[in-house]
């Protein structure tokens, strides 16, 4: 966060350089001790330990140090730990190295390892892993992913190869089972990543068909971030007496590197703060703003091109192609804000709001309005739902390995726990640090706004409830963030202009017109882009969108006299201040540099002028 800085205020050293500079934290794990194993002490095999190194782990993570020997002993593992703590790895490694070991006796091709996970882009994520990891021994290692979207014949050709281990999503490993096309009579492994999560996405069935077809004696590891009682499904479905793992981080240390924060506010301070927070900068660093559905995250975005803030979007309806690409490209630094729909959580949160403990029906937007208008809409609505294509594979808050996010922003709060923690789950991975802030609708205060209303908040602050609770059993705080109402006023104008500028029809052709574009992208330049990857370069996925917005270019920058006495600096004071990060030059959001105190100043000078340095940053976009 390039957001206001004062006594209160330790900003990171990530979130202060400048993006062109950014580069990765420090890892906490990359300081081995001599009481800790090294990856070479866990029996992996050589080649294997060797593309670790490359990928600069320098020490294995608490779940990998407990989780990879037992897995390497054939033993079956249901592992709980936290997100970002390198689970992937706790499985890839030992069935790499089991696969190695059996072939250097026995060059027999089988399928040894069907690995499931609940979305395509998670399959694909662990396929990659797959690849990393046996950099060093990729003759001898032959693995498929069932990502793409093709034809049965391409699959079953990509099966014919007989691969060592096949990545996919239960429903279509099921398919080609069912089928023929892939074989599991030898199946040594079977995995399930984010194993609490594979039922919640509707695959009762197909786990129960994939289960009758293996053979006696597969070792089954599943992972997961959380405990629910669908691992006690499918621990009943897949292995009756796994070893349990459920490894915690050490104390006091999440707690340091995630910093959570909410906000009460109106339903239209959600536009102002995200607005303030963004076009001043006051967060620094590549973001992650969750919304509940598609056209709510085709709205901000195109509500923030008014103010030329530049964002990508993630949803169900884009190719994955094109969702696989904008995640790569936000890891490499390219894009700065991620607007991701997080459909699932609206579909599947326990909205175990009721007291009566039933979950409610959760309409669209669209859909809430009164009167005969709002219900044609809401018909034409559901008649355009209808026609189109979503991927039901699909899932962003969950699983995906986004690199260095700094933030994580419920624009609009989930509606459960669970899929909060897979939310924030997003950023503060891998010993690095990172902050969630959150949104939410006091009671008194929902449907006051109309046009920005939006009926899963409703029950924000008992779902708020809910994750401080579950936050506190983790040693965790969520605490309050209080902003200056009289500050925001000052642009309150600015951000009804906005909001009036992006209409309904202005969204209905922005969601259109990427699609179109994106699909295009996809599939008809897929090969021309194989052959010239060089090119892909130029296609960027955080364009403007809003052609059909009416364009008002004195929204694009901010005047001085906007900004309070004091510029910046006073946005951050006290009353509208923002998180508390750590010091410059401190480093590095780990126990040993444990801030003391809060003594980081603003200065007067020319560079530390927020203002200024506003001014220059907007000048070089
Ligand atoms: N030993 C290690 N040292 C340093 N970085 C690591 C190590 N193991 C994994 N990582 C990195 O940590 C990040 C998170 O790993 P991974 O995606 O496997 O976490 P996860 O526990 O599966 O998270 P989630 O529950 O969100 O899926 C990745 O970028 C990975 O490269």
């Amino acid at each position: 966060m390039k957001r206001k800085l004062d006594q209160n205020d330790e900003p990171s050293p990530q979130q202060l350089q400048p993006k062109e500079t950014r580069e990765e934290q420090p890892k906490e794990q990359q300081k081995p001790t001599t009481a800790e194993p090294s990856f070479a002490d866990l029996g992996l095999d050589p080649r294997l330990v060797q593309a670790v190194a490359k990928q600069n782990f320098e020490k294995p993570t608490l779940v990998q140090q407990k989780a990879i020997p037992l897995a390497l002993q054939g033993q079956d593992v249901l592992c709980k730990a936290s997100t970002g703590s390198g689970k992937t790895a706790v499985y890839v490694l030992p069935l790499l190295s089991g696969i190695l070991k059996r072939k250097s006796t026995d060059a027999t091709p089988f399928t040894a390892a069907l690995i499931l996970a609940p979305t395509r882009e998670l399959a694909d994520q662990v396929f990659k892993v797959i690849e990393q990891f046996s950099a060093f021994c990729s003759k001898d290692i032959h693995a498929a992913k069932l990502t793409e979207n093709v034809s049965d014949a391409v699959q079953r050709s990509l099966l014919s190869n007989v691969p060592d281990i096949v990545v996919s999503t239960p429903a279509r490993a099921w398919h080609n089972i069912n089928s023929s096309a892939l074989s599991v009579d030898k199946l040594q492994y079977l995995v399930l990543d984010e194993a609490d999560l594979v039922l919640s996405y509707g695959y009762n069935e197909d786990m129960e068909n994939i289960s009758r077809s293996l053979p006696k004696g597969v070792q089954t590891i599943m992972m997961s971030a959380t405990l629910s009682a669908e691992l006690d499904t499918l621990k009943g479905i897949f292995c009756r007496n796994p070893t349990l793992l459920d490894v915690k981080e050490e104390l006091g240390d999440e707690d340091e590197k995630l910093a959570q924060f909410y906000v009460k506010c109106a339903e239209d301070d959600k536009w102002l703060l995200s607005y303030l927070i963004f076009k001043l900068q006051l967060i620094k660093g590549p973001c992650l703003i969750f919304v509940a559905d598609i056209d709510r995250a085709y709205r901000l975005k195109l509500f923030f091109e008014q103010f030329s803030i530049r964002s990508c979007i993630l949803n169900s309806e884009l190719p994955l192609n094109s969702r696989i690409k904008v995640i790569e490209e936000f890891n490499r630094g390219i894009y700065d804000i991620i607007i991701a729909s997080d459909e699932k959580s609206e579909v599947f949160g326990d909205l175990a709001i009721g007291e009566d403990g039933k979950s409610k029906d959760i309409k669209p937007e669209a859909e809430k309005k009164d009167g005969d208008a709002a219900e044609k809409e809401s018909e034409k609505s559901k008649k355009k739902r209808k026609t189109q294509k979503r991927d039901a594979e699909y899932g962003v808050s969950r699983g995906v390995d986004f690199r260095n996010v700094a933030a994580v922003i419920n624009f609009d709060l989930p509606t459960s726990a669970s899929s909060y923690i897979h939310r924030i789950g997003r950023t503060a991975r891998a010993g690095r640090t990172g902050m969630a802030l959150s949104f939410v609708i006091p009671s008194d205060q929902f449907g006051k706004h109309k046009p920005t209303s939006l009926k899963s908040t409703e029950h924000d602050e008992k779902i708020l409830a809910r994750i401080i609770r579950q936050q506190a059993k983790l040693n965790r705080k969520v605490e309050p963030y209080n902003f200056s109402k009289t500050q925001m006023d000052a642009f309150r104008y600015r951000m009804n202009d906005a909001l009036r500028a992006v209409t309904k029809v202005a969204i209905r052709e922005a969601r259109t017109r990427e699609l179109r574009q994106e699909l295009l992208r996809s599939e008809t330049l897929k090969r021309y882009f194989e052959e010239n990857p060089a090119e892909l370069a130029h296609l960027r996925h955080d364009g403007e969108l809003g052609r059909t917005t009416r364009q008002q270019p004195h929204l694009k920058h901010v005047p001085d006299y906007l900004l309070p006495n004091g510029g910046q600096k006073a946005l951050t004071s006290n009353q509208i201040g923002f998180v508390p990060f750590k010091k410059e030059g401190k480093d590095k959001g780990h126990k040993r540099n444990k801030p003391k105190g809060r003594s980081f100043k603003v200065g007067s000078g020319r560079k530390r002028d927020p203002l200024k340095t506003f001014k220059v940053r907007r000048k070089a976009k």
